[in-house]
């Protein structure tokens, strides 16, 4: 990758804010002693749902002043009372409160919508009990989940990572609460890079937080104190514009990613690179120009930043050779089975795929008309949306389903690449 200034033609993505540092900086900012000014938050169903539920446990979230920010008035502990707790379709809200619950002191019940409730919470629940709290979960280890707790002393701990990186970020951002500070050991731990988000953010709101060994973590019992926060603009968003570039031939820019982001997920910029397209990172923005072509005929581990394999896997069809995602088996247990739904919606489209436990591999071709079946997954529809830049003949079946992250995804996207609908129907808002 080269670092030199990005083309002066380049279309300017206006992408908002990371829905994973909205929701943790809410959290450590809700934990925190004082107030703290969170600037350019990212507002979707996810962080709405999010800010709504740690409302609900007590902390008080209003709008500062000037340009959108909200300004954070921590608890200085865990909250403390009785209530049911609403995580709509978040998985943030449903691995990362119920720790921050258990480090307080009440009766907390957490649930959500059918599609979260479909995913795992199991591992966690098994944490927060081999910790000493109460918790009871819904069949199967998922929602609803009821913690009871008294607050935690601490101790030493496995946690089984296999599934998601959220479980251990989840503990991991609870444990300063905690009387005695926490170890916390992850054996195969996928998604990295979101655990080191968590780790940074822990520390920017003062917490003392060591990798002694790759994978063992020493949290002390410091608490957190209030520290203010710009959000950076969402890495796995902006993937869908810079794939974009790389099958239109434009260079698209993306502002306020560059060389010190704290999101692995634009390491996807990479992938692009590695499929012909010319990438640029600055201090402060990542350019990509499309080269007209898209260059296939490799194998890919996506398992890092598997978020981003959907936006890959939608345009390889327009490859010059196949190409192979690997380590994404957990990619099943997202908002949809996401090799699965992806596979499908593909063969709908006449392209062949073979899948595995963790990978897919596509093949180049097919161009048939088809209805992408989105599963209410905003990921599918924004995925599918860059493809149709290309081959004009898709439509989506539910295009709101991009609210969970990015409400004005198709207004932007038009503004950028006016060969893109616009739905007739306003994707929900919940701002
Ligand atoms: O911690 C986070 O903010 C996230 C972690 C990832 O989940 P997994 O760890 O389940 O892969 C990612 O897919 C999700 O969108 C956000
Ligand atoms: C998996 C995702 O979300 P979450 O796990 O935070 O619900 C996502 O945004 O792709």
């Amino acid at each position: 990758m080269t670092t030199v200034s990005p083309p002066p033609e380049a279309l300017h993505a206006r992408i908002p804010g990371s829905k994973s540092l909205t929701n943790r900086a809410l959290l450590l900012a809700a934990a925190a002693e004082g107030t703290s000014v969170l600037t350019a938050p990212l507002i979707s169903d996810d962080t709405m749902a999010f800010r709504q539920a740690l409302g609900d446990l007590g902390v008080r979230i209003r709008p500062s002043e000037d340009d959108g920010a909200w300004q954070v008035t921590g608890l200085g502990r865990g909250p403390r009372g009785t209530g049911r707790i609403w995580c709509a379709d978040a998985g943030t809200a449903a691995r990362f409160l119920p720790p921050l619950a258990a480090a307080g002191h009440g009766d907390f019940l957490f649930t959500g919508s059918d599609q979260l409730t479909a995913r795992p919470v199991a591992p966690l629940a098994d944490a927060l009990r081999r910790l000493g709290a109460e918790v009871q979960t819904g069949p199967g280890g998922t929602l609803p989940l009821r913690v009871r707790a008294e607050g935690l002393d601490g101790g030493a701990l496995d946690v089984d990572s296999s599934l998601s990186s959220q479980f251990l970020s989840g503990l991991l951002m609870a444990a300063p609460l905690l009387r005695g500070g926490l170890l916390l050991r992850a054996g195969e731990l996928v998604s990295r890079p979101y655990v080191d988000m968590t780790l940074a953010l822990m520390r920017h709101f003062g917490a003392d937080v060591a990798e002694d060994a790759p994978g063992g973590f020493a949290v002390r019992p410091t608490g957190y104190r209030a520290a203010d926060l710009r959000i950076e603009p969402d890495a796995s968003t902006a993937s869908y514009f810079l794939a974009a570039a790389a099958v239109t031939g434009h260079t698209v820019t993306v502002r306020g990613l560059g060389h010190g982001s704290l999101q692995g997920d634009v390491r996807f910029a990479e992938v692009l690179e590695r499929a012909g397209a010319r990438v640029t990172r600055t201090e402060d923005a990542v350019s990509v120009t499309g080269t007209g072509t898209l260059r296939g005929g490799f194998d890919v581990d996506m398992g890092d930043i598997s978020d981003t394999f959907m936006t890959l896997a939608a345009i390889a069809p327009l490859a010059d050779a196949p190409l192979t995602i690997r380590g994404i088996g957990h990619a099943r247990l997202k908002e949809s089975d996401r090799i699965e739904a992806v596979a499908r919606n593909l063969g709908a489209l006449g392209v062949r795929t073979d899948t595995g436990r963790d990978r897919i591999t596509v093949h180049p071709g097919g161009t048939s008309p088809a209805r992408i079946a989105c599963h209410r997954d905003h990921r599918i529809a924004m995925a599918f949306s860059v493809l149709n830049l290309r081959t004009g003949n898709l439509t989506l079946d539910d295009p709101g389903c991009v609210a969970k992250t990015f409400p004005g995804f198709h207004e932007e996207f038009h503004r950028l690449f006016p060969g893109h609908p616009l739905p007739t129907a306003p994707a929900r808002t919940s701002a």
